[in-house]
């Protein structure tokens, strides 16, 4: 699928263009699971889901045959600054480890069943370190939101993106900071694991980044380009790719919500197709999807990335379409209804 745009005003327009679900086939599914056998609203939660991926799959009677994962990786500029606790080569090395199916993503990718591919997105160029100037130029940023455009297959009927990237919680702060607003010591935490200092000098680089790309604020895709990354990017141009082509999408962490709230702020309604997976133990990532409006399917105290959380939420993805598309009917199987 080759994105269709190749600068960030034209990918606004591809986005902005994506259509809604389809309200004939949510109808549909409303209306069969109110027939299914059990009282109504007994499967609670699930019962929503399965109608919404109804909707966006346009089949009243959904299916998940074919989840897919995409690990976008990228590195920082701001490493050099020290805001993590693991030096910036761990990022290659975690993409070999991917590659030779060791880590936790792998595992869940097979548990579930979904196709996973990794895309290091330049690792031998960081970004730009935001502090002193803008993260990625125009056709940086552009090139990473294609990659994650691209990365989408077009079978696919559900997506879960996940991140790779040290540093990459500073990165996620400074975006929640400019679109959403507030001090920026509220906006980091220990991210893979820093100490009370590691936490502090995070702050003040949010802040520093803040203050330099100060006449960039009020255009979420520039604050992506001035103060995000690549992975990042990568993860923003494959949800974009999924709404326009009527995918359901498993949002995961901190990181990958950052992602998809650049979109979220950029047009509105581009993530209508978008369920979250978890809330991550990074503490902002609950007050970034209080913004958003979307309840976390899984509260689990996960803060690995990778797609991990989310991951484990294609599982009550699948549950909830399996109920909804095998259950029989109180008709079919011969079942009395409600009496009063
Ligand atoms: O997904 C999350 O909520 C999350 C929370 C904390 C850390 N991470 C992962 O840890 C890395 C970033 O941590 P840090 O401390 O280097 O900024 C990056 O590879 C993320 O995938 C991810
Ligand atoms: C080892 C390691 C694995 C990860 N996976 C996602 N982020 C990570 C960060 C580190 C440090």
């Amino acid at each position: 699928m080759t994105a269709a745009f190749t600068s960030l005003d034209s990918f606004r327009a591809a986005l902005a263009a994506a259509g809604g679900a389809d309200t004939a086939a949510r109808d549909g599914a409303a209306a069969r699971n109110g027939a299914l056998t059990k009282p109504p609203g007994a499967l609670g939660r699930l019962e929503d889901l399965a109608i919404w991926v109804a909707g966006w799959q346009g089949n009243a009677r959904p299916v998940i045959a074919a989840p897919q994962i995409i690990v976008f990786a990228g590195n920082h500029g701001i490493c050099a600054q020290g805001v993590s606790a693991f030096p910036p080569e761990v990022t290659a090395q975690m993409v070999g480890n991917f590659s030779a199916g060791g880590a936790a993503i792998n595992q869940l990718a097979r548990t579930y069943g979904a196709t996973m591919s990794v895309v290091p997105l330049e690792l031998e160029t960081p970004t730009h370190d935001f502090t002193t100037g803008p993260a990625m130029s125009e056709a940086e940023v552009v090139s990473a939101l294609r990659a994650g455009w691209d990365a989408v297959a077009r079978d696919t009927d559900l997506l879960v993106v996940g991140e790779m990237g040290i540093g990459n919680t500073t990165v996620a702060a400074a975006l929640g900071a400019a679109l959403m607003g507030g001090d920026p010591a509220d906006w980091v935490g220990r991210g893979s694991g820093v100490d009370d200092a590691g936490v502090a000098r995070k702050a003040q680089v949010v802040a520093a980044g803040l203050a330099r790309h100060a006449d960039v604020l009020a255009d979420p895709l520039q604050v992506l380009r001035c103060l995000g990354g690549r992975e990042l990017a990568g993860m923003a141009g494959a949800i974009a790719r999924a709404r326009v082509a009527g995918i359901p999408v498993v949002l995961d962490g901190f990181i990958c919500t950052a992602a998809a709230l650049v979109l979220d702020r950029a047009v509105s309604g581009a993530l209508d197709h978008a369920v979250a997976g978890h809330v991550s133990a990074e503490a902002a990532h609950g007050r970034m999807l209080d913004a958003l409006g979307k309840t976390p399917l899984l509260d689990l105290g996960l803060r690995l990335g990778e797609g991990s959380g989310a991951a484990v939420a294609i599982g009550i993805v699948q549950a909830a379409v399996a109920c909804h598309s095998g259950m029989a009917t109180f008709e079919e199987a011969a079942v009395a209804g409600k009496s009063a």
